[in-house]
C-alpha cells in the first residue's frame, strides 16, 4: 500500500504525511528529507549550488526511490508534478491525495521560512497564484481525494484519508503490497 501526497507549498504535505504513517504504521518518506540527506545540503544550498533543474534532478530520484519501497506514505514537494516522468511514477500508487488551502492560508503558513527558497521574483502571493495556475491543472489530473486543509486540523485529514484507505481496501494486510 503506497499513498503518496502532493499539492502546493504549506498545504500540509509533510505534517499530515507523518501523522497518517504513524497512524497506519508504515514507513514515512519526504521526498525533501530524502534530498536533503542524499545532498549532504538544504534545499536552499541546492537551489543556490545548483538551480532550480538541479533540484528537480535530485527530486526526481528520490521519488523513484521512495515509490521502490513495498508500502508508506510518500509526503512530496510542491513541484514534483511539474515533470512528466514524475507524474507517471505518482499515478503507480494505490492512493493520491491531494491538499489544497486558499492562496493567503498558503501564504501565511510559508511566509518567512528560510527553508524555502523563492521560485520567482514575484511578491509571494503573486508566486502563489502564478505557480498555482501551472501546477494546479496536474494535481487535479493526479488526485484520487482532494481534501482543503484550511477547515480542518491535522487529525481531521488523517481520518479523511484513512476513511479512504478502507473503503479501497487498501490496509487489507493479505493483498500483496
Ligand atoms: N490542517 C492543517 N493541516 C496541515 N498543516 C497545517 C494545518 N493547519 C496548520 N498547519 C500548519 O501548516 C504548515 C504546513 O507545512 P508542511 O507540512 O511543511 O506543508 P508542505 O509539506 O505541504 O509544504 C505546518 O506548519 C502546519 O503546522
Ligand atoms: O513548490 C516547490 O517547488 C517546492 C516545494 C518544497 O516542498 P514543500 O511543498 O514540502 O514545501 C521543496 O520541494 C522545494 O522548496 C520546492
Ligand atoms: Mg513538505
Amino acid at each position: 500500500m503506497k499513498i503518496v501526497l502532493i499539492g502546493y507549498r504549506g498545504s500540509g504535505k509533510t505534517t499530515i504525511g507523518k501523522h497518517l504513517a504513524t497512524a497506519l504504521n508504515v514507513p514515512f518518506i519526504d521526498t525533501d528529507h530524502l534530498i536533503v540527506s542524499q545532498a549532504g545540503m538544504s534545499i536552499p544550498e541546492i537551489f543556490h549550488k545548483e538551480g532550480e533543474s538541479g533540484f528537480r534532478l535530485r527530486e526526481s530520484r528520490a521519488l523513484k526511490e521512495a515509490l521502490m519501497l513495498g508500502r508508506g506514505v510518500i509526503s512530496t514537494g510542491g513541484g514534483i508534478v511539474l515533470r512528466p516522468e514524475n507524474r507517471i511514477l505518482i499515478r503507480t500508487a494505490d492512493l493520491v491525495v491531494y491538499l489544497t488551502a486558499p492562496v493567503s492560508i498558503l501564504a501565511e503558513r510559508i511566509r518567512g521560512d528560510k527553508n524555502r527558497p523563492a521560485l520567482t521574483n514575484l511578491s509571494l502571493e503573486e508566486e502563489i497564484h502564478t505557480l498555482l495556475k501551472e501546477r494546479s491543472p496536474l494535481y487535479e489530473e493526479l488526485a484520487d481525494l482532494k481534501i482543503d486543509t484550511s477547515t480542518i486540523d491535522v487529525n481531521q485529514a488523517v481520518a479523511i484519508i484513512l476513511k479512504k484507505t478502507q473503503r479501497k481496501d487498501l490496509c487489507n494486510e493479505a493483498l500483496p503490497s
